[in-house]
């Protein structure tokens, strides 16, 4: 029985998110034919060559043509002008959506170019690797992790249930959140760590003539952890900080917070504080594995051949 959501999908941005949504559709036959286009020739030869899509276009206006949903899966800055380009073109009673990991400001810069008559949900996959480009994609990544849409007023609930349908089919659980909330929690669980790491992994590498090539060598598992964070998209990420400056700088005020408190701890040599804190947050990560949440895909996808992010 065929399990078809959509009969033409089309992708605009060939990275990571859209590859891996190309392979989790095709698993599932969840999409009759899926078009695809990303900007550089380069992309969409590779794309062709390692058969990434049923049809790479050349063209933006090629790919939506027809499409009955369009994913726009490019760096969270370049959404609002994606839309501009592609809105001509798109069929009347389609549904375009994103993957962008900011909600307000993708919905700011989009929604004004959806023309009356296509529907248009916002949508973030809580999945993701520290590799980029078209062939760092897999059909697993989405398994077992969250989907969260993101409605805007007056979207039609036929729209955002399909589409629901279409991420439930390539392995999500999904859930529905507003814009703003979307973006203060995200920069708890996913924006400012990333930020933490960049900023650990730059306090190494300064240290790096003191330290010799130790801090690479010796590098425990920890450390180790925040550097693959910390080799994530830097377009991508740069991104992420613009749009959500205002919950990013709340969650940073605070963290900074603790930190001195910390650090002040670790001054006056008030062990039982940093006993009392450790094992709060220790409870934090023990009730994370009894939700049976902790569902992050093992580190498997695929790095491009240069080892550097495709265009
Ligand atoms: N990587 C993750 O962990 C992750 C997780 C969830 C959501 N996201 C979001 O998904 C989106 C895509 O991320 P990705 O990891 O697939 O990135 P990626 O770098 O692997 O791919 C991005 C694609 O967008 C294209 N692109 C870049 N700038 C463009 C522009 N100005 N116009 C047109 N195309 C452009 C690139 O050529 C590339 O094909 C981003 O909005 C990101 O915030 C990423
Ligand atoms: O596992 C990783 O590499 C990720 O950073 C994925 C991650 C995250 O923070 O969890 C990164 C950005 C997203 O928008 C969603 C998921």
């Amino acid at each position: 029985m065929s399990k078809q959501i959509y009969g033409r999908v089309a992708l605009i941005g060939l990275g990571l998110i859209a590859s891996s949504m190309f392979w989790a559709m095709k698993r599932a036959g969840l999409a009759g034919e899926v078009t695809g286009f990303a900007r550089s020739a380069e992309t969409r030869d590779t794309a062709r060559k390692i058969g990434l899509c049923d049809r790479i276009c050349d063209t933006a206006a090629e790919a939506v043509k027809g499409a009955d949903l369009v994913v726009l899966c490019v760096p969270v800055g370049a959404m609002g002008a994606v839309a501009e380009d592609i809105a001509p073109f798109l069929k009347p009673g389609a549904t375009v959506s994103d993957v962008g990991s900011v909600k307000r400001a993708v919905i700011d810069a989009v929604a004004p170019h959806i023309p009356e008559g296509v529907h248009f949900v916002p949508a973030h996959p809580l999945a993701g690797t520290e590799h980029s480009g078209p062939e760092s994609g897999f059909a697993e990544l989405y398994d077992n992790r969250w989907c969260l849409l993101v409605p805007v007023e007056g979207t039609d609930p036929e729209a955002t249930a399909r589409l629901r349908a279409l991420w439930e089919g390539m392995g999500a659980n999904v859930d529905e959140m507003d814009a703003d909330h979307h973006d203060l929690v995200l920069a708890v669980t996913s924006h400012t760590p990333h930020l933490i790491a960049y900023t650990m992994v730059g306090v190494a590498d300064d240290l790096r003539r003191v330290t010799d090539s130790e801090v690479i060598k010796y590098s425990a598992a920890g450390f180790r952890d925040f550097t693959r964070i910390a080799a994530s998209d830097p377009t991508m990420w740069r991104d992420v900080f613009l749009t959500n400056k205002d919950a990013t700088l709340e969650i940073l005020g605070r963290f900074t917070e603790e930190l001195f408190a910390l650090q002040r701890a670790i001054r006056t040599g008030d062990g039982q504080q940093l006993h009392d804190y450790f094992t709060r947050t220790r409870a934090i990560r023990r009730g994370i594995i009894d939700a049976g949440q902790d569902t992050a895909a093992p580190n498997f996808g695929r790095q491009t051949a240069s080892g550097e992010p495709a265009e």
